[in-house]
Parts: C-alpha cells; sequence; structure tokens
C-alpha cells in the first residue's frame, strides 16, 4: 500500500496492487492495521457500493452535518471517476477543492467536513465507500455540483443527476447558474 496527498494535503491517495495469477487477482481494499501505521487512523463501520450505468453520472456534492460527519474511503471496482473533496469546514480553507481520478487501485480517503462526489468517466463505474460513521440521513446536507462560488473544474458536465443533487441550494441563494 502507498500513501500520498492529493493537491490538498488533508485528503489523502492510497494505492494498493492486485496479486495476479493465471485464476484473475486478488487486491485488499481496506486495511485498518497498515493505514494506521500510514498516519491515517480509519475505522470502518460502513461499507457500501455505488454502481453506475453511464459514463457522465455525478453524485455529489454530498456531506453529513457535526456530529455525524463521516470519513470516507472511496475506491473503484471498476471503470473510472473524478472524484471531488471540497473543504466546507469552516476557516480559511473553506471553499478549496481538489479532485483525483479514482480507478481499480487507488483509493481517496476524505476527511469529516468536506464534501464529497464525483462524475464517472466510463460506463459500469462501480464505486465502494467506507465511512466511519454510520450513515444518518438526517444529518445528509449537500452543496451544488455547479456552485460558482467553488468553482469545482468538472471535466465535463453531468449526463445523469439525481432530483435532489440538481436541487442543492447555491452558496449565495442566487438563481441557479444556465444550464
Ligand atoms: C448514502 C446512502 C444512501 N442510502 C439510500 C438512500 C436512497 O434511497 C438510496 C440512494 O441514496 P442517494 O441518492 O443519497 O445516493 P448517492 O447520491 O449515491 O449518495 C452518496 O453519494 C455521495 C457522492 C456520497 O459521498 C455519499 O456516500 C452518499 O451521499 O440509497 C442508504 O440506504 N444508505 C446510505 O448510506
Amino acid at each position: 500500500m502507498r500513501v500520498s496527498r492529493a493537491a490538498m494535503p488533508e485528503v489523502a491517495i492510497i494505492e494498493t496492487d492486485a496479486v495476479q495469477d493465471e485464476r484473475g487477482a486478488f487486491a485488499r481494499l481496506v486495511c485498518v492495521e497498515a493505514l494506521a501505521a500510514a498516519g491515517l487512523p480509519f475505522r470502518p463501520v460502513q461499507i457500501s457500493r455505488s454502481c453506475n450505468r453511464r459514463a457522465g453520472t455525478l453524485r455529489g456534492m454530498h456531506l453529513q452535518r457535526a456530529p455525524h460527519g463521516e470519513t470516507k474511503l472511496v475506491q473503484a471496482l471498476r471503470g473510472r471517476a473524478f472524484d471531488v473533496a471540497l473543504d466546507l469546514r469552516p476557516g480559511p480553507g473553506f471553499g478549496r477543492w481538489c479532485a483525483v481520478e479514482l480507478r481499480p487501485g487507488r483509493a481517496v480517503m476524505i476527511p469529516k467536513g468536506f464534501a464529497h462526489g464525483f462524475l464517472t468517466l466510463e460506463d459500469e463505474t462501480e464505486l465502494l465507500y467506507a465511512t466511519d460513521h454510520p450513515w444518518t440521513p438526517g444529518a445528509e446536507a449537500g452543496v451544488r455540483w455547479d456552485d460558482p462560488a467553488f468553482a469545482i473544474g468538472w471535466p465535463e458536465p453531468p449526463r445523469a443527476l439525481s432530483p435532489r443533487d440538481a436541487a442543492h441550494p447555491l452558496r449565495d441563494g442566487s438563481a441557479a447558474p444556465a444550464a
């Protein structure tokens, strides 16, 4: 397992190699001990799978409000995704974002207080999430993927977006940007 830091040092990139043989491959997806040894203490309590039929599917930007914040370890089981972490913690870093391209073997660890979202880059992209806090529907919050206040540099506009994600409020309360 190799750990590096994304453009924002709070966001870690974890890369692992699958062991290949004539039958196929074997890969460890989460290792609490190795993460702790790398300075990334993490105790997952839920593991979820996100299946996305088409390239251009955008989910986000989501987070859970305190005290239900989640640290998320997100990785691609299949396909590729442009994965974004957006710092929404009060303070000098508010509004900073960074992106990591996820593919099998590359995971990103996104701390509490950051909104998370992704845009799939291939059809049939599947992501696995491990989170250290249970899903708490009443604590869910979201910001718009295209909010000019954050100006996230998505590679292309989404082709699939949930009504909920289309309806998150803009930070300054202005009208929605032109479609
Ligand atoms: C997150 C979650 C959802 N659900 C149910 C709720 C809905 O009936 C259905 C789809 O939920 P939602 O549309 O919120 O799923 P996503 O848009 O993929 O949300 C996720 O995508 C962004 C990018 C994230 O970072 C979060 O992990 C999460 O918010 O699954 C559950 O039953 N358990 C869960 O943990």
